[in-house]
C-alpha cells in the first residue's frame, strides 16, 4: 500500500517548533490531514497550552502507535507518536539543552527510517538547535547531513556516494548551495569543479523530475563582479565557469557564473532561470528568506525520500510566548505533498 501519512517531527522542544505544529493544525485541519508530529507528548502538550491560551477550546493531543492511525484520529485533535519516553520534565524555552537536541534527533531519526522504509510519505522537519545537537553528542550539524547518513546507511553506500544538497525555495526564487554548514573559509575551499558540477547535476536532476522539463539554471560567482575579469579572484575563470562549461557539454541548460549581486534578482519571479547555484550558505539563503521568512521552503535534493522543512530557525528569543508564524511550517507541509505525489525524490514545483 502506498504510504499516505506525513511525518512531521517535532524540532527542539525549547524552541518555536512544538507551537508551530499546534497552530498549523488549528489553522488549517484540512492540510493538516494525514499528518502526525513525532515527537515527545509533555512537550507538545506544554505547546497546546500555549497556542489554545485561556478561554479558546483547547486541542486534545492524541497518542498513536503506526502511522497509518493518523488517518483516523477525530476532528480537534493532534496526532502524535511518541519517540522514547515521556519527558520526565519540560526543558526551558529558549535554551540550549543536550536534552533538547537529544529529543529532536530522536524525532528525525524515527521519521526518515520510517520515510526509507516507505511508512510514510514525506518528513517534515520543525526547526532544531544546532547547539542543542552538538550538546547531545550528535555528529551532524543539522537535518540535512543527519538524513544524508541515514540514507546512506540505509542503501549500504558510502556517505561521499549520496550527495544531497540543500534547496530554499519559495513561489519567487529557488537557490541550492554548493556548501552547507561550514565555516566562510571552508566553503571557500569546498567550491571546487566536482561539488559545483555536482550541485549543479543533482540541481537539474531533482527540478526535471519536479517540472517536468529541463530547469534553466544559473550560476552565481564567488568574488565581487564574478572576479571582475580575474582581477578580484581566479574562482570564476579557474572553476566556476569550466564546471558550468562542462554541465553544458553534457546537455544543462545552464549559464554563468554570473556576478552575485545581481543573479538573484535576474532569477526572482522565475522569470530568467529556475534556480540560482550559489556559491555557499548565506549568498543563497540570504536572497529566500529576505523575500519573506513565511515564504520560503528547505528542499533537501538528494535523498531518497521527501524532506522539506520551514525555512526559518527554532526563534529561542519568541518560543513559548504564542507569537511565532507556522506560514512557512504549512508551506513546506504542502510542497512535501506535491513532492510525494512524484517519485518520492523529487524536489519542488
Ligand atoms: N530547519 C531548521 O532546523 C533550522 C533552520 C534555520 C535555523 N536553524 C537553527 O535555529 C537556531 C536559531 O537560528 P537563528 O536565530 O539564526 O534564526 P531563526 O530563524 O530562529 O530566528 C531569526 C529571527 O526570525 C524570527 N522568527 C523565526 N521564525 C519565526 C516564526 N515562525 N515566526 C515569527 N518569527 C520568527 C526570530 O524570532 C528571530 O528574530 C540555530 O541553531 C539555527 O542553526 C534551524
Ligand atoms: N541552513 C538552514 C537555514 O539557515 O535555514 C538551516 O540551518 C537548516 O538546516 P538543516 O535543514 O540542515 O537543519
Amino acid at each position: 500500500m502506498t504510504a499516505r501519512t506525513l511525518a512531521l517531527t517535532m524540532g527542539d522542544p525549547a524552541g518555536i517548533g512544538p507551537e508551530i505544529l499546534v497552530r498549523a493544525f488549528m489553522r488549517e485541519p484540512r492540510r493538516l490531514a494525514g499528518c502526525f508530529v513525532v515527537g515527545d507528548l509533555p512537550h507538545l502538550r506544554r505547546a497546546t497550552r500555549v497556542v489554545c491560551g485561556a478561554g479558546a477550546l483547547p486541542w486534545t493531543v492524541a497518542l498513536i502507535d503506526r502511522p497509518a492511525e493518523a488517518l483516523e484520529v477525530p476532528p480537534r485533535c493532534l496526532p502524535l507518536l511518541q519517540v522514547g519516553e515521556p519527558a520526565s520534565q519540560l526543558l526551558p524555552w529558549g535554551q540550549v539543552h543536550a536534552a533538547g537536541g537529544r529529543m529532536a534527533a530522536d524525532a528525525v531519526t524515527w521519521a526518515a527510517r520510517a520515510a526509507l522504509r516507505g511508512d510514510v510519505a514525506a518528513v517534515v522537519t520543525a526547526p532544531l538547535h544546532k547547539e542543542s545537537l552538538a550538546a547531545a553528542g550528535v555528529p551532524h550539524p543539522g537535518h540535512t547531513e543527519l538524513l544524508q547518513a541515514e540514507a546512506a546507511a540505509y542503501l549500504e553506500r558510502p556517505l561521499a556516494q549520496v550527495p544531497v544538497r540543500m534547496m530554499l525555495a519559495s513561489d519567487e526564487l529557488r537557490t541550492v548551495l554548493v556548501s552547507i554548514h561550514v565555516s566562510l573559509r571552508q566553503a571557500i575551499d569546498a567550491v571546487t569543479l566536482e561539488n559545483v558540477r555536482q550541485t549543479i547535476r543533482i540541481t537539474h536532476d531533482a527540478l526535471s523530475r519536479a517540472l517536468g522539463r529541463p530547469p534553466r539554471l544559473a550560476v552565481a560567482g564567488l568574488n565581487p563582479h564574478a572576479g571582475e575579469g580575474g582581477l578580484f579572484g581566479r574562482e570564476e575563470l579557474e572553476v566556476i565557469g569550466p564546471a558550468v562549461a562542462a554541465s553544458r557539454t553534457e546537455g544543462l541548460d545552464v549559464q554563468g557564473p554570473f556576478a552575485p549581486d545581481t543573479v538573484f534578482m535576474r532569477a526572482r519571479g522565475l522569470k530568467e532561470f529556475d534556480a540560482v547555484v550559489a556559491m555557499y550558505h548565506d549568498q543563497g539563503l540570504i536572497p529566500v528568506k529576505y523575500l519573506g521568512l513565511d515564504k520560503g521552503v528547505n528542499v533537501t535534493l538528494g535523498l531518497p525520500l521527501v524532506r522539506t522543512s520551514p525555512d526559518h530557525g527554532t526563534a529561542f528569543d519568541i518560543a513559548g510566548q504564542g507569537l511565532a508564524d507556522p506560514a512557512s511550517l504549512l508551506e513546506a507541509v504542502r510542497v512535501a505533498r506535491q513532492l510525494a505525489q512524484f517519485d518520492g525524490r523529487g524536489p519542488i514545483a
